[in-house]
């Protein structure tokens, strides 16, 4: 066997081809969680990866999860598990990613098909789960595969847990992992993640820290079916006019939540904790070159990170019911639900939040002395996660990011949520670190999403 040196790069570009069409082949599998019409691809996508990965040689076992708590008419998709390796003189790493992805459509303001990967010039792979998450799980067929074709032997025991519902909350997976830590997972030795991104374009990261993520929907109703406005606007009170006020007063246009006591829930920052943000490299360029515009809140970097990675933030996703396609269409919605989410850091309990948020909404609704109904909900919620990056998993890690770029990895936090994280380090006891594959201008959930071929 051979070992694992910087003269094998070259080996491992070679290999660009059939590790890119394996991209192109799970691209072309609408795996959309959110969506309820499309789960027959999740399952679809499941099986591609579960035959995939026997393909390069892992031992491959699909567990379901039964049923999608309040959508029993939906089946979970399976956690694909698999084993490369049973070595007990080598350490046995578990490697988490997922094979679902965000909604897409090309009217969304695509350049190209969405479910079709799309090459240009500069090496740039367009396609929804390029980057989120497919184009890395992928990474670790492809690593297995190189190193089989190299002849170098694998340096260590991989297990890999691959989920299809990462992108609607992971429903399901908690009480599996904490299951499996004493079964499938038991005598692992430390935890990686790929479904993170880096900073900037040019320089490697690891990632010590995710927010948390709590998901809630507003919903507004009134009349019994939608109305015409012009015969009823004037005498009848619309739900959607209480709820853009409602939702308008949850946040102001400089990111300032308005919820009282929530900021109270957030950990203060430390003179040793500040000193952390001069020395990450990036640069506000970084942020509008990622933004495609200068449209930031801060004007430096410190603050821009730190409103990333150590403050909660809120944000507006859209109403359903609302009109939203082109043209006029002159009506007044019966119920509209408004949806909005919370990313959370330390020290706030996702508890404390929701009684917030929600005593928050019914007093602004009281406010506006409407006759209509308000129901507020929670849709799923993740807790963040920070850990210590003075672990051997992560030295290991940034010497090997090293060996590839040349240059040593930043410590970063990530203001994405996987929601994961913090059970696989709570399960399993063991380190778990973050390892992003793609680059700050990849576009995750975002129209023209990729994965840069160099990445
Ligand atoms: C960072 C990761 N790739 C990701 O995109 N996570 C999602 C997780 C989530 C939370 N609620 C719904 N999905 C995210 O941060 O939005
Ligand atoms: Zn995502
Ligand atoms: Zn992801």
């Amino acid at each position: 066997m051979h070992t694992c040196t910087k003269a094998n790069l070259p080996r491992v570009d070679a290999l660009s081809e059939p590790f890119i069409n394996r991209l192109r082949k799970a691209v072309a599998i609408p795996s959309i969680s959110a969506e309820d019409e499309r789960r027959q691809d999740v399952f679809k996508m499941g099986d591609f990866l579960a035959s995939e990965l026997e393909a390069v040689g892992a031992q491959v076992e699909k567990r379901y999860l039964g049923k999608q708590p309040h959508k029993e008419h939906l089946d979970l998709p399976p956690v694909i598990l698999a084993r490369y390796g049973n070595d007990s003189s080598k350490r046995t790493i578990l490697v988490y990613g997922h094979y679902d992805v965000q909604p897409a459509k090309k009217e969304d303001g695509w350049a190209t098909e969405p479910f079709e990967l799309s090459i240009d010039e500069k090496g740039r792979m367009y396609g929804r789960g390029s980057t989120d998450d497919k184009g890395p799980v992928l990474g670790w067929l492809n690593v297995i595969e190189a190193h089989r074709i190299a002849g170098i032997s694998f340096p260590v025991n991989l297990l890999m847990c691959f989920e299809g519902m990462e992108e609607y909350g992971s429903e399901g997976l908690d009480e599996f992992v904490r299951e499996e830590s004493r079964r499938y997972f038991a005598g692992i030795d430390a935890v990686c993640i790929s479904d993170n991104y880096w900073l900037g374009t040019e320089k490697p990261c690891l990632t010590y820290g995710i927010r948390g993520c709590s998901y809630y929907s507003v919903c507004i109703s009134g009349p019994s079916q939608d109305l015409h406005s012009g015969v009823f606007g004037g005498s009848a009170q619309e739900p959607m006019t209480d709820l853009v006020r409602v939702l308008g007063s949850l946040v102001d246009t400089h990111g300032v939540i308005q919820i009282p006591g929530l900021m109270d829930l957030v950990a203060p920052i430390t003179d040793e904790e500040k000193a952390i943000y001069t020395d990450i490299s990036f640069t506000m360029n970084n942020l509008y070159e990622s933004l495609g515009s200068t449209t930031a809140i801060f004007d430096d970097k410190e603050r821009t990170l730190m409103a990333r990675w150590r403050y909660p933030s809120l944000s507006i996703h859209g109403i359903e019911g609302a009109f939203s396609s082109p043209g006029a269409k002159t009506v007044i919605p019966a119920k509209v639900i408004g949806k909005f989410s919370i990313r959370t850091v330390p020290d706030m309990e996702p508890d404390d939040v929701d009684k917030l948020v929600f005593k928050f909404l019914k007093d602004e609704f009281a406010k506006l002395g409407s006759k209509n109904t308000l129901e507020v909900s929670l849709q799923h919620s993740g807790k963040w996660w920070v850990a210590d990056p003075k672990h051997w998993n992560y030295s290991a890690a940034s010497k090997a990011a090293e060996h590839v770029w040349g240059v040593k990895p930043d410590l970063t936090r990530e203001g994405g949520s996987i929601p994961i994280t913090l059970t696989f380090e709570e399960a399993t006891g063991k380190n778990v670190l973050l390892l992003p594959i793609g680059s700050s201008t990849d576009g995750a959930h975002s129209t023209n999403e990729k994965l840069d071929k160099k990445n």
